[in-house]
């Protein structure tokens, strides 16, 4: 633990609880950690759980970090970094925002220049998350290391040379969960459908979908030979897949996936501007 890492969140929401769940006591203490936001709940809440101090609005206690999280919706970006441009000198500021270009981050900071940009994912909140991570050019080793251990707190990262793919990062693993959370419960409704009890439908869907993905992870061979280990010619499987592929569902899939790309592009074009 490195008891001198002083961290700030500006907003204490879904994401930046799950982040200080896994720094807090481990990468630095709670104490060392600051959270800005507007709704007293979520601030009692992360100073309850993790000993973090808090404040409503952006404070002194921003200046005395090494790193400034930026964790509001794209949305309110701009009028948060407005207030948070007297705070900022040499900083690492890190943006978990979908969409918020840093080119656009860097200019309302008056040209600061040692951002990382990075999307996480929700199991994160279980330490199982994955991260893409891109860095500006003025990010010091020392910076990027840091951004690099706060987000390995919370899973794994994958840092990226281009910051365009960051939209694909959203698409995939950012809103990845859920479309797992969707076909689960798409496997559960099935299960009820075909005489099963909720409790039962649950059970056997999360089984399947968490032995799938360890078998995923854990094999050499590609998914397609996985997938074609459960599928006996003529069988149950080849029935379903079949079914699933007369339906477009993979098709349906990329589509979805290349949606949720497109809106990072538009969120950052939207409010991203001046
Ligand atoms: N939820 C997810 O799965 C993921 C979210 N993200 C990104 O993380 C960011 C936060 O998302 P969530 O945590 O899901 O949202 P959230 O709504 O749970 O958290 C946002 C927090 O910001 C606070 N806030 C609003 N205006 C504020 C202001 N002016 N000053 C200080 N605090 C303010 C809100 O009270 C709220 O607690 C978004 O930009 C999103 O794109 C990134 C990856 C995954
Ligand atoms: O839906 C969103 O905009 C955010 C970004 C990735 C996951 N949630």
């Amino acid at each position: 633990m490195n008891q001198n890492l002083k961290i700030s969140f500006i907003g204490g929401g879904n994401m930046a609880s799950a982040l200080i769940g896994g720094l807090a006591g481990t990468v630095t203490d709670g104490g060392n950690i600051h959270v800005v936001d507007v709704n007293p709940d979520a601030l009692q809440h992360l100073a309850q759980q993790f000993g973090v101090t808090s404040s409503a609005t952006i404070d002194a206690a921003i200046s005395a970090s090494d790193v400034v999280v930026l964790a509001v919706k794209p949305q309110q970006m701009k009028q948060v970094v407005d207030k948070l441009l007297p705070y900022i000198h040499g900083q690492l500021v890190l943006s978990i925002a979908a969409g918020i270009q840093a080119i656009d981050l860097s200019r309302w900071l008056n040209g600061h220049d040692a951002i990382v940009r990075c999307m996480p994912n929700t199991p994160a909140l279980i330490g199982k998350g994955i991260t893409g991570m891109v860095a500006t050019r003025g990010v010091s080793e020392e910076q990027r290391a840091m951004a690099d251990l706060i987000l390995c707190a919370v899973g794994s990262t994958i840092w990226l040379d281009d910051e365009a793919l960051i939209d694909a990062v959203t698409a995939i693993s950012g809103s990845g969960p859920a479309y797992v959370f969707y076909f689960i419960e798409a496997m559960q409704q099935a299960a009820q459908e075909l005489g099963l009890t909720a409790q039962q439908g649950n059970a056997l869907a999360i089984a399947t979908f968490v032995g799938a993905s360890h078998l995923a992870a854990e094999s050499a061979d590609p998914i397609s030979v996985l997938r074609e280990r459960v599928t006996s010619k003529g069988g149950t499987t080849y029935a379903a897949l079949n079914s699933l592929e007369e339906s477009g569902v993979k098709a349906s899939i990329i589509a979805a996936a290349k949606a949720a790309a497109v809106r990072g592009k538009e969120l950052g074009a939207e409010f991203g501007r001046d």
